[in-house]
């Protein structure tokens, strides 16, 4: 049975990088390379890179602009603020879409009840990777990390522990019959999305507290957990995602000052952040904008303190065979004019390795190398 288990021996490798400086002076996203690690961490920014005027941090006095589904298709106004949202802040809200409140409390249900087994029975389906499929299964506790930045000092990995469904080729073969919410999820957003490959992901933030001081313990796992991190400050790998956070909230943005920005709950929504390998392929157009999830204010959200909280990815992919290079169709920095989104001074173009090799050296590097992965 292949255990996941966090490897954080580089982290105590005298050679790596020295430690970031502390918060909020975390760099926005756009100061980043593409698909860059904690060992290649940039030391100059590109200077292809124009960062958002704050004031241009949403729309409707919203900081994470809030976009009307059933408007997109007919309304020019929320057109126009999709695309602000997708090409400065990087992420937005999707309201009013077609998926019903029961069958996302039916999928939190079937989370609760999977992550609430006992512990055997979880990792006899622990995360394997099989070729073309992507990764499937359990993942425990601090197996992945996603401080791809070194914000945090001793971290130990994110307290969540998940379930990925793998990456399916078929939108209509994602999960089980049974499972009605990711068929009806997959009919109604395919007809907006012509993605191929989708990744569905539960994910329990362990916030069960053991004492310790209103900050997050792992006591079920015999860890003492006191970090208010709960998933490290990092940018997604892929195209797109579409999140349902609960009202346990915690969801922040890094917006281009280094202040953190919630993403306020809000009953029903989507959240919809745009991934590294968009921003890539849109030759920097679209914005991978850092993210993390800090343990749940109390007093903002007046949840008792051990609230668990569960959310629900789905990561948006083309096929993972499909060469990923970057398209020139960024009228600002168009292709051929310094316009390599790296600081490596490697064209983007010639970056082209498919979307499987993308995703997968990502998903190793926050995993870890003691996987038993391929
Ligand atoms: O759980 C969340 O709200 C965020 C998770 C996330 O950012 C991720 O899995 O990439
Ligand atoms: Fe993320």
């Amino acid at each position: 049975m292949p255990a996941i288990y966090y490897d954080d021996s580089s982290r105590n490798d005298p050679s790596s990088p020295s430690p970031p400086s502390p918060l909020p002076a975390i760099p926005h996203a756009h100061s980043y390379p593409l698909f860059n690690n904690t060992h290649d961490r940039p030391t100059t920014s590109p200077s292809c890179v124009e960062l958002p005027a704050l004031a241009d941090f949403g729309t409707d006095g919203e900081v994470i602009p809030v976009i009307d589904f059933s408007q997109l298709a007919s309304s020019e106004r929320e057109q126009r603020k999709l695309f602000h949202a997708v090409t400065e802040v990087g992420f937005f809200q999707l309201v009013h879409h077609p998926i019903t409140q029961e069958m996302i409390e039916g999928v939190q249900g079937e989370a609760a009840a999977f992550f609430g087994q006992a512990m055997g029975a979880k990792t006899g389906l622990a995360l394997s990777n099989e070729r073309g499929h992507g990764v499937r299964g359990y993942f425990g506790t601090f197996s992945e990390n996603l401080d791809q930045y070194q914000q945090e000092k001793d971290y130990k990995g994110d307290i969540k522990e998940g379930f990925d469904l793998g990456l399916e080729q078929a939108l209509s073969d994602l999960t089980d019959p049974e499972h009605n919410y990711t068929h009806t999820t997959n009919d109604a957003f395919a007809s907006l999305f012509t993605c191929p490959a989708v990744t569905l992901r539960l994910l329990h933030y362990v916030y069960s507290t053991n004492g310790g001081g209103g900050r997050a313990g792992c006591g079920d796992l015999g860890v003492e957990y006191k970090k208010e991190i709960a998933c490290g400050a990092h940018t997604d790998y892929g195209c797109f995602t579409l999140l349902h956070q609960d009202a346990t909230g915690g969801l922040e943005v890094c917006d281009a000052t280094g202040a953190w920005r919630e993403v306020p709950y809000i009953p029903n929504a989507f959240v919809v952040n745009i991934g590294d390998m968009l921003q890539m392929w849109t030759g920097g157009l679209f914005k991978s904008t850092v993210h993390r999830v800090v343990y749940y204010r109390e007093k903002q959200t007046g949840r008792p303190k051990d609230t668990d909280r569960y959310s629900i990815p789905f990561f948006f992919n083309p096929s993972p065979y499909v060469p990923v290079e970057a398209l020139d169709i960024n009228p600002k920095f168009p292709l051929g004019e310094g316009a390599s989104t790296n600081t490596t001074n490697t064209p983007v173009a010639a970056q082209k390795r498919t979307c499987e090799e993308i995703l997968m050296d990502r998903y190793s590097k926050a995993f870890g190398t003691k996987q038993g992965r391929a």
